[in-house]
């Protein structure tokens, strides 16, 4: 038996498409499915814990939806151990499936999920913050500053839908990256890796803690990120000027922005941040509120997949 989970709206309706598509492959098979579509925000998650609640044991559970969606279930899942997860990109950005190298054709998706022999195991993010007001997990990214700032304005941005449609989705992030990267002001803070001493830092663009390579449709943020290596691949960015940032940028979108002065990138098993004021966090482009205090941990190899 699989259970999907399904965001219609993902990627402006494509998400609805594919699961039609995916369905008549289902039935033509004579396999056994429970299926659910999300009806609105945060479904996603309520829809998980209601069927792993219900459910005794291993279930296998499908995904078709973006990026959001799949943030969204897996926070839904109580207890990690007992999902095989298999996934079906549907979004505009695509993230997770650009960085596992999933087919862009649903149905050759399935047909792997459905002959998996053996699960593939992969690293976890987890975010918390000291009240534990915050505690979710991530299988992309997670960013405070800038790229969440992208991530805040693409959630409700007319343009995405637009873009969509002319299937130019993946442009919403970069004209919005141009546009926050003059809009927002930088933050000040802390950082420290694997329980070391603080550091301060100034004029603080971003900070970013990438299980995979890729965020905000396609960026090569961390191009040596290894999703089994029970480590964050971080990167974060700080005392430069604007004009200065604008020529970095494209050297960013393509993965070779490390070794700028100013962009500092390494790998941690944890990662805690302290900002002199809250600022925006998006984990694999949700942004669940403004936070100033919060520790990233990677999670070895939690995420069983059927691929
Ligand atoms: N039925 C629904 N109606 C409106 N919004 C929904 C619905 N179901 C889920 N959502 C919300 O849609 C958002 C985006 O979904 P999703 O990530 O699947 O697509 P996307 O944004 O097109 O793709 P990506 O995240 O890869 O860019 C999520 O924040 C989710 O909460």
């Amino acid at each position: 038996m699989y259970y999907f989970i399904i965001n219609p709206h993902s990627c402006t309706g494509k998400g609805i498409h594919i699961w039609h598509q995916v369905q008549k492959e289902l039935d033509r098979r004579s396999i056994e499915y429970v299926s659910c579509l999300t009806t609105h925000a945060g479904h996603g998650r309520e829809l998980a814990e209601h069927i792993f609640s219900e459910n005794a044991g291993i279930l296998k559970l499908v995904i078709i939806g973006g990026d959001g969606t799949v943030n969204e279930v897996v926070n839904g899942i109580p207890d990690i151990e007992r999902a095989h997860i298999g996934y079906i990109p549907a979004g505009s950005s695509n993230d997770l499936g650009r960085s596992l190298g999933l087919s862009k054709n649903p149905l050759e998706n399935l047909d792997r999920i459905l002959n998996s022999k053996e699960l593939h195991l992969m690293d976890m993010g987890l975010v918390t913050t000291p009240d534990k007001e915050l505690h979710n997990v991530f299988l992309v990214s997670t960013g405070l500053g800038y790229d969440a700032s992208v991530c805040r304005e693409a959630l409700h941005a007319p343009l995405k839908n637009f873009l969509n449609h002319i299937k130019l989705g993946k442009l919403t992030y970069i004209i919005l990256a141009l546009k926050q990267l003059f809009a927002r002001p930088f933050m000040e803070g802390m950082i420290s890796a694997d329980g070391g001493p603080y550091k301060n830092y100034r004029k603080l663009l971003l900070v970013t803690s990438m299980i995979q390579k890729y965020e905000g449709g396609g960026m090569k943020m961390a191009p040596e990120a290894d999703p089994n290596d029970g480590k964050l691949s971080i990167c974060f960015v700080h005392g430069l000027s604007k004009p200065k940032l604008i020529t970095i940028l494209p050297f960013l979108l393509v993965g070779k922005h490390a070794g700028f002065r100013g962009v500092e990138t390494f790998h941690c098993r944890e990662l805690s941040v302290k900002l002199k004021s809250p600022q925006v966090i998006h984990l694999d482009g949700e942004c669940p509120g403004d936070f100033s205090e919060v520790t990233v941990t990677c999670l070895h190899n939690k995420v069983q997949l059927l691929q």
